[in-house]
């Protein structure tokens, strides 16, 4: 191996965004997104990504620069084979083809881009690093849906959980942060991004996550409903109507922030909220209640938190969103500061008062450093 770069593709349902990363001196010589895939220009996947490298190429730092050692993708869904950082094989793309069900909004999108990127540099090592494989220390008390175990098994229907890649981290920098190692500590971190979760890490290993078989469960998110009764998915077809497309698309698409108040966006929500918009407000309310249940739940799953990290676009930015998920808790031993939490600031920090038994802290998460960390360890190993 040559280089010291790695570039990173991290391919959603409707953007790709893209990283090049120097691992030698921490520099990001190029960053860059294409959104709005399909609505617009750019038709598919397969276009975004031909314009990601034209982009690079114009900088003078494309696929075929010397420099790239390796490209490090984000694979939504690892299923139960791939739990580790994974050296892309025409077998290994297979594989995580056949997981295209279990994650048909994101899995598609991974594959174009590892396929796209092969093609353009056939020699040079790629690495799938899977949002899934983090939680794949979860214990099969909670891993396991209380269903038919037969079938369950037959269908790989089971709690996979996501946003692995940022709870990893996120996690990790709690515990630099507070000058402790991972192992000392229990942690409950908040991923509140368009899509959300939270997860309960004990002592640096994942023991509880939100999202289940797909990234649908647990949590409001922007868009999509989390956790529903499954009965009123069969309420909608045989009384409602409807089919399971348009289930499926009503709780992903047609739900959560968006479903309740028609934004899906918390900056939105919280002006709407100031004009004394009460669907805003509702929608706020019902977000906030969820996310709460969750923090208690994960606090009796650990026994004893050390900490609680918020991240990811909400987690990082709405100090209204942490205040009320935290507020009333005294009795949990957790205290947010006030003044600590208004403040705005790029790197990680404390929002809780002195006396806190608990720490709350924002920690920026940073999915394409470790996504490019794990890709470059692999290959130069
Ligand atoms: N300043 C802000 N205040 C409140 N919410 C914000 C702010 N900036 C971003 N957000 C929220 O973050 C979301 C995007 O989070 P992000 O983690 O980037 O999502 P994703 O990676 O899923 O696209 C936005 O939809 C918005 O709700
Ligand atoms: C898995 C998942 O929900 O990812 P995102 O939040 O990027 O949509
Ligand atoms: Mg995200």
């Amino acid at each position: 191996m040559n280089g010291s770069r790695v570039l990173v593709l991290n391919s959603g349902s409707s953007s790709v965004k893209y990283q090049l990363l120097d691992m030698a001196d921490g520099s990001r010589p190029a960053s860059g997104i294409v959104e709005r895939i399909g609505e617009g220009p750019v038709a598919d996947h397969a276009a975004a990504l031909k314009q990601v490298a034209d982009e690079l190429a114009a900088k003078d730092l494309g696929l075929d620069s010397p420099e790239l050692a390796a490209v490090g993708h984000r694979v939504v869904h690892g299923g139960t084979r791939f739990t580790e950082p994974t050296l892309i094989t025409d077998e290994v793309v297979e594989e995580i083809e056949k997981l295209i069900p279990l994650a048909p909004l994101h899995n598609p999108a991974n594959v174009t881009g590892i396929k796209v990127a092969r093609s353009l540099r056939p020699d040079l090592p790629q690495v799938a690093v899977f949002d899934t494989a983090f939680h794949s220390t979860i214990p099969e008390a909670a891993a396991r849906y209380a269903i038919d175990v037969a079938t369950a098994d037959r269908w790989g229907v089971r709690r996979y959980g996501f946003h692995g890649t940022s709870h990893a981290y996120v996690s990790r920098a709690t515990a630099e942060l507070l000058g402790k190692e991972p192992a000392e500590l229990n942690t409950i971190v908040l991923h509140l991004g368009n899509g959300a979760s939270a997860s309960a890490v004990r002592g640096g290993v994942c023991v509880e996550t939100s999202m289940g078989l797909t990234p649908l469960e647990g949590l409001v998110m922007g868009t999509r409903s989390g956790d529903i009764d499954p009965a009123a998915i069969f309420h909608l077809s045989r009384v409602g109507g409807m089919s399971t497309d348009e289930i499926d698309t009503l709780l992903n698409k047609r739900s959560g922030l968006a479903g309740l108040c028609g934004d899906n966006d918390m900056r939105e929500i919280g002006r709407r909220m100031g004009e004394g918009d009460r669907a805003a407000q509702l929608a706020f309310d019902i977000y906030i209640h969820r996310l709460r249940k969750y923090v208690g739940a994960y606090t009796a799953v650990l026994g004893r938190v050390d900490a609680i990290a918020f991240t990811a676009g909400v987690g990082e930015n709405s100090a209204a969103v942490r205040e009320a998920a935290m507020r009333g808790l005294t009795a949990f031993g957790i205290e947010v500061d006030g003044v600590r939490n208004a403040l705005r600031s790029a790197t990680a920090r404390l929002i809780s008062t002195e006396t806190s038994r608990v720490a709350v802290a924002v920690v920026p998460t940073d999915e394409e450093l470790e996504i490019a960390s794990q890709t470059f360890d692999l290959v130069s190993a």
